[in-house]
């Protein structure tokens, strides 16, 4: 499905610019109709519409849309857990068919293993990947002081607060230094203080490694704030309603919030929520 542009009644100011798409090329990820529908024994459950876009590479792209429209279906596709139902997913021109090595995924929570350290569960990924561990042991230790860590590798999970729980998630997604992270509803669970402050740090880590980093959120402030582009999506079975450029200068703080050109766009795309009955 083409997204969706601005009609000229709901057109913005000149300086928010609603694109559709910017030009791809073969980096990042390309989604050409995909879709999903669950086949179950009471029938058939459409979950996403085919979708057709492009992710630059190292953008910060975010996703937002209603309860059960298809995002974390969108964001399995894309790691390779789950196969499409129609057309295809290329990450960096390969045509993803099974779970691949490309992707690094943070969830909601943290779900670290209670038994290893904060190093011993940034390594899994390497453990699992049988990978050499001297080396891949001096990147997990810089991760860990990137995210302000340092310190605390021989502690175990339930000895660090739930954000610095989660900071240690994003090292082990980076671990292994993947093109891209998949982060689904990453904060959703820690307060809002905690919350802004992870936002903040994650922006810095995406410009260190220059990563491409999809992210899945409920709230609309963090997904302007975070974002190069958001896109919005429709009720179940999900499909594009809007991508909104963000010309938000980089690097952002949260004091950006304040801006007029923040607050215009956090109501535009509130207002997809709020329309009758669909998102649009
Ligand atoms: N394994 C499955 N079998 C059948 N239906 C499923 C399965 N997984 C998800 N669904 C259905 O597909 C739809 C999309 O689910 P998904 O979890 O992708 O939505 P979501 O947008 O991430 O939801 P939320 O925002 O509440 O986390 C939902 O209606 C859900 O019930």
């Amino acid at each position: 499905m083409i997204p969706k542009k601005a009609s000229p009644a709901e057109q913005p100011a000149a300086h928010l610019r609603l694109v559709s798409d910017r030009v791809g090329d073969a980096s990042g990820i390309k989604l050409s109709g995909v879709s999903k529908t669950y086949r179950t024994r009471d029938g058939d459950v459409p979950s996403l519409r085919p979708l057709d876009f492009h992710i630059n590479d190292g953008e910060f792209f975010v996703v937002v849309g209603p309860s059960g429209c298809g995002k974390s279906t969108l964001l399995k596709l894309i790691s390779g857990l789950l196969p499409p139902t129609t057309g295809e997913v290329l990450v960096e021109g390969e045509k993803v068919t099974a779970p691949h090595g490309n992707v690094g995924i943070v969830f909601q929570n943290a779900l670290l293993l209670p038994w290893r350290n904060i190093l011993g569960n940034v390594m899994l990924p390497i453990d699992m990947k049988r990978l050499g561990r001297d080396e891949y042991l001096v990147r997990a230790k810089a991760l860990l002081k990137l995210v302000g860590l340092e310190g605390f590798e021989k502690k175990l999970p339930w000895q660090l607060s739930g954000g610095m729980q989660q900071r240690a998630s994003i090292c082990r997604a980076l671990v292994h230094d993947p093109r891209i992270m998949l982060m689904d509803e990453p904060f959703g669970a820690l307060d809002a203080l905690t919350r802004e402050r992870m936002n903040v740090e994650l922006m810095r880590i995406q410009r260190e490694t220059r990563k491409t980093v999809l992210l899945i959120t409920h709230s609309i402030p963090e997904a302007v704030f975070l974002a190069d582009r958001v896109l919005v999506m429709t009720e179940r079975p999900g499909a594009i309603a809007a991508i909104y450029d963000i010309p938000l200068p980089r690097p952002r703080s949260l004091d950006v919030m304040a801006d007029p050109v923040f607050t215009e766009l956090v109501q535009r795309i509130r207002k997809h929520f709020f329309s009758q009955g669909t998102l649009d």
